[in-house]
């Protein structure tokens, strides 16, 4: 299970090692710490980083380097902000669609769906709009366009072509959609759109801000405000990353000064907005990554604590796990909602192949080192999950003083410093073994990760899909090596579906396993006789 979602404390959810002091921002530039490792570091000085210049987005460490900054920008005279691209303007908040070239004569419902089959898209809804197939196609800001290209995205993906259409013409949606597949920038692109035309047209009243973000843990935070920094850039669209274990004051600091969006975990917004006064009245957009998590016992209430303080905001949820029981919840939320179903979502990956291997507990660690000391088996950066945080560092430690590899350990009672860094280091290649727990577990792009070992089975199959995910991203091939037991008795009838129905071999002993036959799904009365 995610250890960020295991505690009813609301600050606990999310932000479990909030330790973070509230601190003013430093006025001088001698007032400030100097950066550890791995930390944000000021664009003059070079210490800590604490809060970032809107006008330029660096990280700045007080108010004195940012007028250093400002000034030797305005000596150079170049603007703070590249504008020498004129952004074409839409004349109101509709997507104009452009015929693409290989795209049918007429756009009839049948050619549509036609259209929708082909990139493997199914929808739930009424008046959903066509699918484009460039992201020429509606009449994005020039800028972001650039921005997509410059980040390698040639083509949108096919969640993209179906969702970004529909969010931007204002649709509350529910999108399922394989790992790996591209959500975010489904989201990403529709808010940099809306934020900076709106910005641009001055059509705000204030300067609040205008999307939100909610993600259950700090990890895939810093990854959507990160890849929003670079869909944003060059266009008037600025970011708050508001985590736990970073600093309020920066944090508060930011948004004050004037924010388009806002990505945060909904226990570190919840506890900054009850101590400061933020004015949401301007936020249209609200997402919720990783939608199933978000409406889970212990994130729910918080969410939707965000959800009425803001005035009924469109509200785009994404997850690659969606049951029927998140898609009543999020009818419930969200008026005429359009639910985009793309490939086979609630199920692992196609491109990960599935090695499931039967070993006791006992036998666990000895078969984990004979993999990690294999040439054939081991393939380098791999994530490694157990079920604990206590188990994360004793196995890492185990796996350095045994295989002579570098690992580390990362879960949510470590700083978040300490996250940071080991993160960075495993994808700078500098450690090859990361051992987590359910922090990774979702959401987080593991570029470089082909190979996953999933040592402790998680709590659920939709944690499994999730796992089971991070060793592929965008189709890629990849492998998860799973180690199940009779302890593991309560997934194994969903699990043995999952693996016939993906072709990968059911051990032996899961496959005779009682638990793995019998009714489905069992009665309460049966889950307690059966200790489920
Ligand atoms: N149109 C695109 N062209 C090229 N690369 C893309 C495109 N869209 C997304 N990507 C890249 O694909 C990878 C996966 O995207 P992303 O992390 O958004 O997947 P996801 O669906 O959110 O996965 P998960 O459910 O695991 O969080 C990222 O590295 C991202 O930069």
């Amino acid at each position: 299970m995610d250890d960020n979602m295991t505690s009813s404390s609301p600050h606990a959810v999310g932000d479990i090692d909030d330790a973070a002091e509230e601190c003013p921002v430093k006025e001088r530039c001698q007032e400030q710490r100097e950066a550890l490792p791995g930390e944000p570091r000021c664009a003059i000085c070079g210490r800590y980083g604490e809060y970032i210049c809107d006008e330029t987005d660096d990280d700045i460490c007080s108010k004195e380097c940012k007028s250093t900054l400002l000034a030797r920008l305005a000596s150079t005279q170049k603007p703070a902000l590249d504008h020498s691209h004129p952004v074409k303007l839409p004349v109101s908040d509709e997507c104009f669609y452009v015929r693409d070239d290989n795209r049918p004569n007429s756009e009839s419902t049948d050619q549509i769906e036609s259209l929708r089959s082909k990139i493997g898209i199914c929808i739930k809804g009424n008046s959903v709009p066509a699918p484009i197939l460039s992201f020429s196609s509606c009449n994005l800001p020039q800028k972001l366009e650039q921005n997509l290209e410059s980040a390698g995205y040639l083509i949108p993906t096919p969640v993209q072509m179906q969702t970004i259409p529909a969010a931007l013409i204002k649709r509350n949606m529910l999108v399922s959609a394989d790992t790996g597949s591209g959500k975010t920038a489904s989201f990403l692109v529709p808010i940099v759109s809306h934020c900076s035309n709106i910005r641009l047209q001055h059509l705000a009243e204030q300067k609040g801000p205008l999307a939100m973000v909610l993600a259950p843990t700090r990890e895939i935070c810093v990854q959507v405000e990160e890849q929003a920094k670079v869909l944003g850039k060059g266009l008037p669209f600025k970011t708050a990353l508001v985590i736990g274990g970073d600093a309020m004051a920066g944090q508060v600091y930011r948004i004050q000064k004037g924010v388009e969006l806002i990505v945060g975990t909904p226990g570190r917004l919840i506890d900054l907005l009850t101590k400061h006064d933020i004015n949401l009245n301007e936020v249209s957009v609200l997402v919720l990554d990783e939608v199933d998590s978000m409406l889970q016992k212990g994130f729910r209430d918080q969410v939707m604590q965000i959800f009425q303080a803001l005035s009924q905001p469109q509200v785009l949820m994404f997850s690659a796990t969606i049951s029927e029981e998140v898609e009543k919840m999020a009818s419930s939320m969200a008026r005429d909602l359009i639910h985009v179903i793309c490939g086979k979502p609630s199920r692992p990956s196609k491109s990960v192949k599935q090695v499931v291997i039967w070993v006791e507990s006992k036998q666990k660690k000895q078969k984990l080192f004979e993999i990690l000391m294999s040439k054939q088996h081991f393939k380098p950066p791999i994530v490694l999950f157990v079920g604990s945080r206590l188990g994360a560092d004793l196995l890492a430690e185990a796996i350095t003083v045994v295989t002579g590899l570098k690992a580390l350990s990362i879960h949510g009672e470590k700083s978040m410093k300490d996250r940071r860094d080991s993160l960075r280091l495993f994808l700078t290649g500098e450690i090859s073994v990361l051992v987590s727990t359910g922090v990774l577990g979702r959401g987080v792009d593991l570029l470089k990760v082909r190979q996953v070992i999933v040592f402790d089975m998680p709590s659920s199959m939709a944690e499994y899909v999730h796992q089971v995910g991070r060793a592929s991203r965008m189709g890629e091939e990849g492998v998860a090596i799973v180690f199940v037991n009779e302890e593991d008795r309560k997934l194994f009838r969903e699990l043995v579906q999952y693996l016939k129905s993906s072709g990968a071999a059911v051990p032996r002993e899961l496959a005779n396993s009682r638990y793995s036959v019998g009714p489905f799904p069992l009665s309460s009365r049966q889950k307690r006789k059966y200790g489920y």
